[in-house]
């Protein structure tokens, strides 16, 4: 068994999630859209995970479009929000956006759209005044993400939303690592449109979801079938849609208790932080998920930590799993202003509710050790220490 700290990366199926699928992949096997009882009762199964969902955001049913996942619904509502005023040519996100938003604003930005990156202060927070100044009538989508996969730091959408409301903006949230993990009303909210991703709250992976204001002039991004109402072509996914209803409903339940996440990432953090010399929690001081944590270890590289984490069966993660691969140093924490030695010396864990305090423990037994010795064997030796902490004074400044 290992240790599973990577669950902003993915989540485990809850095995009640499993069994309320299962049918739909073995006998209940009907088309939603066929005239037929068959597939009639499948339909039936689609709305109450609809009704599961919308009650966990606080949204009606009908404010619901189930898809493929994360990156889908962010791909539609930026195409949506443009496409409700085309004449308006400005979209406003950030600098710590996930790559689903990023890559987006990117393709856009060469299609003649103009787009303003907001900057974040060392803790990951946004300044609303930038906000307010770079906000004009031609202004058509405000996107910014609830809380950041990297770190865990949340934005404040509800002020975000007040002023793009103010000045005739749809806002968009990616709410992907949000959901399940703080409560959200939307009944209350400005938020236009949100996405939501199956596979981070419990539910499997190639399922999501986006909910969509009533009232909204929504276009659809997939074309084809009447799915959706005509909002989202493609064959249901059925079983998908049905363990996102159940993960759902069991989220709604687990945030009554999610404080004991907290409580054990917060062991996790003090343990790191009093055992361990020249290490931050990278966020520390802003709003957070219970769940996460991002933490440098100065003067050692990230990738190793992780590879040595690995040896004993401990899974964590340097960032994003989509731009893992790289060996770039995070865009979040880049544009959080951090030093070199902690831009590739950071680590993500990311804790569920099946996090144990056990699993904790073995982390801050392990965790000691293993930065001593790569400390030890630092090309970084005292000299280059010095020499970083200079660069690291010259790039902060
Ligand atoms: C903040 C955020 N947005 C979007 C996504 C993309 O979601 P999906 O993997 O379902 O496409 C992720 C997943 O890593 C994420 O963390
Ligand atoms: S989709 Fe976000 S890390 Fe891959």
């Amino acid at each position: 068994m290992v240790t599973y700290l990577d669950n902003n990366a993915t989540t485990r199926t809850d095995p009640d999630v499993l069994a309320a699928m299962l049918p739909y992949l073995s006998e209940l096997y009907g088309n939603p859209s066929s005239m037929h009882s068959f597939g009639g009762q499948v339909g039936a199964a689609i709305e109450t995970a609809r009704e599961q969902v919308a009650s966990l955001l606080g949204a009606e049913p009908t404010e619901i479009i189930f898809n493929s996942c994360g990156s889908e619904g962010n791909n539609t509502a930026i195409h949506a929000a443009l496409a409700a005023q085309p004449e308006k040519r400005h979209i406003i996100t950030t600098a710590v956006e996930h790559p689903a938003i990023l890559a987006v604003c990117k393709h856009l930005e060469k299609r003649g759209y103009q787009v303003t990156y907001l900057s974040v202060n060392s803790r990951g927070e946004l300044d609303l005044m930038e906000l307010e100044a770079a906000m004009t009538g031609g202004t058509a989508l405000v996107t910014t993400m609830y809380a950041n996969n990297e770190t865990g730091v949340i934005f404040p959408v509800e002020q975000i939303g007040a002023i793009a409301q103010s000045y005739g903006a749809t806002y968009h949230v990616d709410a992907v690592q949000a959901v399940g993990k703080v409560p959200i009303n939307l009944a209350t909210s400005p938020i236009d449109l949100l996405t939501l991703s199956g596979h981070k709250l419990h539910a499997p992976k190639g399922i999501g979801a986006l909910y969509v204001r009533k009232g909204f002039r929504f276009r659809p991004f997939l074309l084809g079938g009447h799915q959706e109402r005509g909002r989202r072509a493609g064959t249901h996914n059925v079983p998908g849609i049905v363990g996102l209803g159940k993960a759902a409903e069991l989220a709604q339940i687990h945030l009554a208790h999610v404080q004991r996440e907290a409580e054990l990432r917060d062991m996790l953090e003090h343990g790191i932080l009093t055992t361990i010399p020249d290490t931050v929690v990278n966020g520390g001081g802003a709003p957070r998920l219970p769940n996460t944590t991002n933490i440098g270890f100065k003067y050692i590289e990230g990738e190793a930590i992780l590879f040595m984490l690995n040896r004993e069966g401990i899974c964590a993660s340097s960032g994003s799993a989509c731009t893992s691969g790289s060996l770039d140093p995070s865009h979040v924490l880049t544009a959080m202003g951090l030093p070199y030695t902690i831009l590739h010396g950071s680590i993500r864990f990311s804790l569920s509710r099946y996090t144990t305090e056990a699993e904790i423990r073995q982390v801050l037994t392990v965790m000691p050790e293993i930065v001593e010795r790569l400390r030890a064997l630092s090309p970084f030796n005292n000299d280059q220490v010095e020499w970083l902490q200079e660069r690291d004074l010259a790039v902060a400044t």
